[in-house]
């Protein structure tokens, strides 16, 4: 399964083409003539002309969209560059499936290597003001990995890609996640909250977060499942294992309320990737 990526290249391209005259289903019919998916030529066309009415620089995917795997076909399994997934659990609302070995255990190792000396007490942005703080609901210690930046962070990002179907220039970078015993993350949404006064600003890198994918890179001796309250779902943190949840709005309609459940022995690492409507720079 190949992902086609709309690159700012391509966006380009099509602008070019439709100052020259050219009309949408033209350009759609030599994209498809040289190679590209129906879909995916289409949301590029929809990119370019929804970015030139409402945002020049940033394209948003069309609005609803979110990243999803492509189980049309009833896989229980999907194999990207050779890496073997299986599809675990998926309920459709909330939207929640549960990945085994998306990482291999040399992956996690080595992520968790990489990680290691560049732990901070972790931030979230606190309601009280416009700017991130030391929030007592994350007890953890976190850290970002750039985009692409190591060898094994890209292999990792593309396989995420191929699997959501969902550009890499899409997500943000990589967080890892360290939780002690007794650690937890409260319940909380991945999405930015339309009334803070922070959002307008945070959403001009790449439009809201639509989907994450917490991927677990140990396995905690007791707890530090993923809980879903609403739901009353909790997933085990085993070590490669992820889950993934996607949110068509920032609302809780979409009931992905979700936390970290303490740690009760041993400790538990995550890598979190979010992934945004638009290209997140
Ligand atoms: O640690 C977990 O299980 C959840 C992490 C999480 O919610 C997040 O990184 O946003
Ligand atoms: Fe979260």
């Amino acid at each position: 399964m190949a992902v086609q990526m709309i690159t700012a290249e391509v966006r380009s391209w099509i602008a070019a083409q439709l100052q020259e005259g050219y009309t949408p289903e033209q350009l759609k019919a030599a994209m498809r003539a040289s190679g590209w998916a129906a879909d995916v030529a289409e949301q590029a066309l929809l990119e370019v002309t929804s970015g030139q009415v409402l945002a020049p620089v940033v394209a948003i995917a069309p609005s609803g969209s979110v990243p999803e795997p492509d189980l049309s076909g009833g896989q229980t399994r999907i194999e990207i560059d050779g890496h073997g997934i299986e599809v675990l659990l998926s309920m459709a609302q909330p939207r929640v499936l549960v990945f085994g070995g998306l990482l291999s255990e040399a992956e996690c190792d080595e992520l968790v290597a990489q990680a290691r000396s560049r732990l901070s007490r972790s931030e979230t942005v606190a309601d009280s003001a416009a700017g991130s703080e030391v929030n007592t609901a994350r007890t953890s210690d976190g850290m970002f990995f750039a985009r692409g930046e190591s060898e094994i962070v890209r292999r990792v990002e593309t396989r995420i890609a191929k699997l959501l179907n969902w550009p890499v220039i899409y997500g943000e970078g990589l967080q890892v996640l360290h939780y002690r015993p007794g650690a937890e993350y409260q319940p909380h949404y991945d999405y930015f909250d339309p009334e803070h006064s922070a959002t307008p600003a945070i959403l001009e890198r790449g439009g809201q977060r639509v989907g994450t994918l917490v991927m677990y890179l140990n396995t905690p001796q007791a707890g530090g499942a993923t809980t879903f309250p609403d739901v009353h779902l909790a997933v085990s943190a085993l070590k490669g294992n992820a889950v993934f949840f996607s949110y068509d709005s920032p609302h809780p309609r979409t009931q992905t309320l979700h936390g970290g459940a303490p740690v009760r022995e041993g400790e538990k690492w995550v890598a979190t990737k979010w992934l945004r409507q638009g290209e997140f720079n």
